[in-house]
């Protein structure tokens, strides 16, 4: 597709015995937010990591940006987020943010810019390693920030939050996408389904729906994600992609 950001066609990935992500194909557009959806083992945090390059796959192609992913041009044109915060627990939020600006080459006054995003200003002296989960997500959340970078991929980014700092957070993840930068957000959860601007739902390593939310629902006769979801699995709907 002509301006895509991501364009996945035909991926394969095998874990193990298991083919984590099995023949998988779609494209992004810049500035919405894509959730990527499914059960737990489904297979997306294995077709995230193909996408910011870090993953062997067995078949198919992601391109990002016009390049290949893993490209070394795509280095600081991409924040990724992983479910385990990759921050130092003995820095404060702020050093962290001053080391990772250093290595990444950004100017110094992102680092404020993205700890105000993050909602992390009165935590911003506090060692990363006394923070809760939720606070230690969100730094690294800051550190993806930095550079201001065009696509964003974000690993079940809300777990275990409270539900005013999950609303936040999405309301931070539009802004940014307003702003121009594709979100690409995993989640578990189908009720986060309603904040996305378009759904991947997967199952089983394959991707069963690629629609907005309203559509899903439409196409799906149901109120709901989860009904959507069970509605496709369970078979019997026009133009499910599975
Ligand atoms: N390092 C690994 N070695 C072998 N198999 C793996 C490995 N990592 C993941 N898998 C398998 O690949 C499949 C997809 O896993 P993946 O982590 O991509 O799912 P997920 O949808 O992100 O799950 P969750 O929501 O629990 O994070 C699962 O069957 C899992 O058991």
């Amino acid at each position: 597709m002509k301006n895509s950001v991501v364009e996945v066609d035909g991926l394969t990935v095998v874990r193990g015995h298991v083919r984590a992500v099995d023949d998988v194909s779609f494209a992004t557009v810049p500035g919405k937010v894509t959730g990527l959806l499914g059960p737990s083992g489904c297979g997306k945090t294995t077709l995230m990591r193909s996408i910011v390059g870090v993953q062997i796959v067995a078949g198919g192609t992601v391109t990002v940006l016009g390049y290949p992913a893993g490209s070394k041009q795509l280095r600081d044109r991409i924040g990724y987020v992983t479910q385990d915060p990759s921050v130092y627990n003995d820095l404060t939020v702020a050093e962290n943010l001053r080391f990772f600006a250093r290595v990444l080459g950004t100017e110094p006054g992102e680092v404020d810019r993205c700890i105000e995003a993050v909602d992390l200003v009165d935590r911003k002296d506090v060692v990363v390693g006394r923070l809760s989960g939720g606070q230690r997500s969100r730094a690294s959340l800051a550190v993806a920030l930095l550079g201001r970078p065009e696509l964003l991929v974000l690993d079940e980014p809300t777990v275990g939050l409270d539900p005013v700092l999950r609303r936040d957070l999405w309301a931070m993840f539009h802004a940014l996408a307003d702003q121009g930068t594709t979100v690409l957000v995993s989640s578990h959860v189908m009720d986060e389904a309603d904040r996305c601007d378009r759904l991947l739902l997967m199952r089983d390593g394959r991707l069963i729906a690629d629609d907005a939310p309203d559509v899903l629902r439409q196409r799906t006769r149901t109120h709901d994600i989860e009904s959507a979801f069970l509605a496709l699995v369970e078979g019997g709907v026009e133009g499910a992609t599975a």
